[in-house]
């Protein structure tokens, strides 16, 4: 499997992105946000940043990238796509997931390690990891308090999409443990199809012990697992 991992103008875990991959086995290459084919590969990941210096939105200039074209392709096509923190709220931008991520509760910045409990462990995304393993990863966002309207929430919930929890270190589900103030304390979701995932905490960053936790590398050696 080849996956692009796409550099928009502002992104700052492009090259983390890169990393995992190859930690996992996985090849990855760095696209630039003008790339209008990406045929030749398998898969797309968006990475975190600040896009056009989160103006407006975060994501919502990025939504307009001429990538974006081949990143929907793909998506339809039942690639995996994977967005992570400013990748999920480029995703949910462009329509590709449902909701937004809006500014934190505290509003502030928040960058440190959380607790997450694995909802779903039959994704591509997630097959390495066991359902209701605890995985500690890091965050860094100013707007990652996700929200959906009750309808979408419902479906959410009610299709098994909720991928990735907010929790204490022994799964517990509070809002002692919710870092932003997202509904049903949701780090992380997936489309209908189970094939575009989004999810604020960043599992690139804890991939390797010097980097402080191997917790994320799951996600990459899931991706390694499928076939094609
Ligand atoms: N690390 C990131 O991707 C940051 C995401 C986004 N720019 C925010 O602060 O909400």
């Amino acid at each position: 499997m080849r996956f692009a991992v796409v550099q928009f103008p502002g992104s700052n875990c492009d090259r983390d992105a890169l990393f995992a991959f190859q930690v996992a086995g996985l090849k990855a290459e760095l696209v630039p946000h003008t790339e209008t084919d990406l045929s030749r590969f398998d898969g797309v990941f968006l990475p975190g940043g600040f896009t056009y210096g989160d103006y407006l939105r975060p994501g919502a200039l990025a939504k307009f990238a001429p990538v974006m074209g081949e990143v929907e392709r793909l998506a339809r096509r039942g690639h995996p796509v994977i967005g992570v923190c400013n990748g999920f709220q480029i995703l949910t931008e462009a329509g590709l997931l449902p909701g937004a991520l809006l500014a934190n509760l505290n509003l502030h910045f928040t960058c440190k390690e959380v607790h997450v409990r694995v909802e779903r462990a039959d994704l591509p995304f997630t097959r390495a990891y066991r359902q209701g393993q605890v995985l500690r990863l890091p965050i860094a966002h100013a707007e990652g308090r996700y929200y959906a309207d009750p309808e979408t929430l419902e479906r959410l919930e009610g299709e098994g999409r909720v991928v990735f929890r907010y929790s204490g270190p022994k799964g517990e589900v509070s809002e002692a443990y919710n870092p932003n103030g997202s509904l049903n304390g949701i780090a992380g979701i997936v489309n209908e199809r189970g094939n575009v995932l989004g999810m604020m905490p960043h599992p690139e960053r804890a991939v390797h012990e010097v980097l402080g936790g191997t917790d994320g590398l799951g996600l990459f050696l899931s991706l390694a697992m499928e076939v094609v």
